[in-house]
C-alpha cells in the first residue's frame, strides 16, 4: 500500500467508533509482533556476543573503549605503515619501551632486554589469551574466548594427545594431499593456499574429533568457516566506531556465516558426543586418540560430558591450529620454489628414510628439512608484534616502565629476530645453518624448529609459548615430505609476490591467490 493510499483510506477505517474487542484484537497483535520482534533481537545479538570467560580480569563497559597509559614515548605509523614504525621505533629506543597506536589502543612494546620477564610470567601477570582476546575482539569473534578449564586443557595435556597421533597424520596427508593436489600428470597451475588449507583441516580434524565427523564434508566447512570468517572479520570490526561495533558484529556477512557455522556444527559435535559417551559402557570399547577422548578423560565432573564445552574446545583448537600451519606449509612451498637449490637435499633426505611410516622417530631424522622451516619461520612472521599479552597484575619492567592492569604488550618480532639475534649474518637465508649448529650436542635442543628463544618467536616465548608447535612442525614435515616425494613444483609465471607480503594493521596476511606450477613426479 503507498502512503498516499494509506492516508486517504485511514479516515473512514476510524470513521466509526472501534468496539472494546477490535481494540483488544489490535492490541493483542501489536503486543504479540513486539514481541516476536524483542525475542528475535534477543536471539540474534545474544548469539553475536560471546560470554567473556569468568577468569578475565574484570572490564568496565568504558574500558572496552580504552586502555591504561603507560608513560613511554609514542611512535607513529605514517600512512599505517607498521613494519616501518616498529623498525624506527626499536631504532631509536632499542633499551627502552615504546607505544605505538594499534588497536585496541595503544600496544607498549618492550625493549630485549626485558623479554626474559615476558618468558617468566604466567597468565597471572601476563596473558596471552587475554591479550589475544582483546586484540582479535573476543567478544564477538570468539577468539581465544574459552574459560579457564579449556586453557587449561590446552596448555596443559594437548601435548599429551599429540604425542600419540603422530602414525595417523601420515595416513590423513597421504589421502589429502592426494584429494586436493591430485595427480598432476602435466605441469598444472594450482591456486595453493585453498588446497593447503583443505589439507590441514582434514588432518587436523581426524586428530581432534576422529572418524567418522573427520570425514563429514559439513563438518569440515564449518570448521573452516568458524576459523577463516573469525579471523577475516577482525580488521572489519577494528575500522569500526565502538558505539556501532555490536551492529557492525551482528551485521557482517562473515560472523553471520560463523554463526550459522556454529549452530550447525555444534548440533553435529553433540551426536558425536553422545554417541562416544553411549560407546563408553561397552565393556570392549577402545578410546580413541582424539580430543574428544582427552576432554572427556581429563575434565572431572560433568564438563567433559557436556557439549558446550566440547565445542569451544573444538573451536579453540581448531583456531589455533588451521591457518598458521596452512600458511607456514604455503610460505615453505613458496621459500622452496624460489630457492629450487634446496629442494633435491630436501629430497634426498626424505628418501633416504625409505619405505618407513614416517612417525615420530623416522621424521625427527629430518634434520636438513627441520632447519630449512626454522630458518623459513624467521622470515616470515604471522604478525609484526610477537608474544602479545595483557597485564593482568600491575609490575615495573627492568627498564623502569611501570605497566598497569589493562595494558597490552608485545615485542618487535623482526627487531629480535634479526637485530638482536645470535646467529651468523641473521639477515642471510640460509636454509641448512641450524643442521650444522645442532651438530654440536650442547645445542642440538636449541636450534631445534620447535624450540622458542628471545630470537626465535615463532611459536611465542616462555610460559605460554604455543603448546601444538610438537604437532605442528612434525605435520608440517609429514606434508612436505610427501609434496617432495611426489611432485615437482615451480613458481606461477604471474608470480604475485611472497605470499606472506600483505599485511592488515600488525598482522601478515596470506595472499589466497598466489599460483603454482604442480607436476606430478614419475622417477
Ligand atoms: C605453524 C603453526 C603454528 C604457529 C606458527 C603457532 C604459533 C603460535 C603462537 C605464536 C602462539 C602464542 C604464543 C606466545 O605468544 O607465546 C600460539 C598459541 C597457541 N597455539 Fe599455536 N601455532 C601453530 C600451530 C598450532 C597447532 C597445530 C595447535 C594445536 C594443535 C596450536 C595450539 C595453540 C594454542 C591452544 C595456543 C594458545 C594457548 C593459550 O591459550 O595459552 N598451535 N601459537
Amino acid at each position: 500500500m503507498s502512503s498516499s493510499t494509506f492516508f486517504t483510506l485511514t479516515p473512514y477505517l476510524w470513521s466509526e467508533k472501534p468496539s472494546a474487542s477490535s481494540i483488544w484484537l489490535v492490541v493483542a497483535s501489536f503486543t504479540t509482533c513486539l514481541l516476536f520482534l524483542i525475542s528475535y533481537l534477543y536471539l540474534e545479538l545474544s548469539q553475536t556476543f560471546h560470554g567473556r570467560p569468568s577468569h578475565f580480569v574484570e572490564r568496565s563497559w568504558f574500558d572496552s573503549w580504552s586502555q591504561p597509559l603507560v608513560d613511554v614515548p609514542l611512535v607513529e605509523a605514517k600512512n599505517n605503515n607498521y613494519r616501518e614504525a616498529l623498525a624506527r621505533g626499536s631504532a631509536e629506543y632499542p633499551n627502552h619501551a615504546y607505544r605505538i597506536k594499534h588497536f585496541p589502543g595503544e600496544i607498549i612494546i618492550i625493549p630485549n632486554r626485558c623479554l626474559d620477564q615476558i618468558k617468566n610470567s604466567t597468565d597471572s601477570k601476563l596473558s596471552f589469551q587475554q591479550g589475544s582476546y582483546d586484540f582479535f575482539l573476543g567478544d564477538y569473534t570468539g577468539i581465544t574466548g574459552y574459560e579457564k578449564a579449556t586453557a587449561a586443557l590446552l596448555r596443559g595435556h594437548l601435548g599429551r594427545l599429540l604425542d600419540k597421533v603422530y602414525t595417523v597424520v601420515e595416513d590423513e596427508a597421504v589421502q589429502s594431499i592426494q584429494a586436493q593436489v591430485g595427480e598432476c600428470k602435466d605441469w598444472t597451475e594450482l591456486v595453493l593456499f585453498p588446497l593447503v588449507v583443505k589439507a590441514i583441516v582434514m588432518i587436523s580434524q581426524r586428530v581432534f574429533v576422529g572418524e567418522p565427523l573427520c570425514r563429514n564434508e559439513k563438518w569440515i566447512k564449518n570448521i573452516t568457516v568458524m576459523t577463516q570468517g573469525a579471523f577475516a572479520s577482525v580488521p572489519d570490526l577494528w575500522l569500526a566506531h565502538p558505539i556501532l561495533r555490536p551492529f557492525i558484529a551482528w551485521r557482517n556477512p562473515k560472523l553471520q556465516a560463523v554463526r550459522r557455522a556454529r549452530r550447525d556444527a555444534k548440533a553435529m559435535l553433540k551426536l558425536v558426543i553422545q554417541n562416544r559417551l553411549e560407546e563408553r559402557k561397552n565393556p570392549g570399547f577402545t578410546p580413541p586418540n582424539d580430543l574428544i577422548q582427552l576432554v572427556i578423560d581429563t575434565i572431572k565432573g560433568d564438563q567433559g560430558e557436556d557439549v558446550d564445552f566440547h565445542f569451544t574446545a573444538q573451536v579453540g583448537t581448531s583456531r589455533a591450529a588451521l591457518f598458521t600451519t596452512a600458511s607456514t606449509v604455503t610460505h615453505l612451498i613458496y621459500d622452496l620454489a624460489s630457492k629450487p637449490e634446496y629442494i633435491q637435499p630436501l629430497c634426498d633426505e626424505v628418501l633416504a628414510l625409505g619405505d618407513v611410516p614416517l612417525n615420530r622417530h623416522n621424521v625427527t631424522k629430518l634434520r636438513k628439512m627441520d632447519s630449512f622451516i626454522r630458518e623459513c619461520q624467521r622470515f616470515s612472521p604471522f604478525g609484526l608484534i610477537g608474544t602479545l599479552r595483557k597485564v593482568t597484575s600491575s609490575f615495573t619492567l627492568a627498564d623502569g616502565t611501570y605497566l598497569p592492569i589493562g595494558a597490552l604488550v608485545g615485542v618487535d618480532r623482526q627487531y629480535n629476530m634479526f637485530q638482536r639475534s645470535t646467529l651468523e649474518n641473521p639477515e642471510t637465508i640460509d636454509g641448512f645453518r641450524f643442521e650444522r649448529m645442532r651438530n654440536d650436542a650442547d645445542s642440538d635442543s636449541k636450534f631445534q624448529a620447535v624450540s622458542t628463544g628471545n630470537d626465535h618467536l615463532a611459536f611465542g616465548l616462555g610460559t605460554q609459548a604455543c603448546p601444538g608447535r610438537f604437532f605442528a612442525i612434525h605435520e608440517i614435515k609429514v606434508v612436505l615430505a610427501r609434496i617432495l616425494k611426489c611432485y615437482d613444483f615451480k613458481l606461477s609465471q604471474n608470480d604475485p609476490g611472497h605470499p606472506m607480503r600483505q599485511a592488515a594493521g600488525v598482522l601478515t596476511v596470506v595472499d589466497p591467490t598466489a599460483k603454482f606450477w604442480f607436476k606430478g613426479r614419475t622417477d
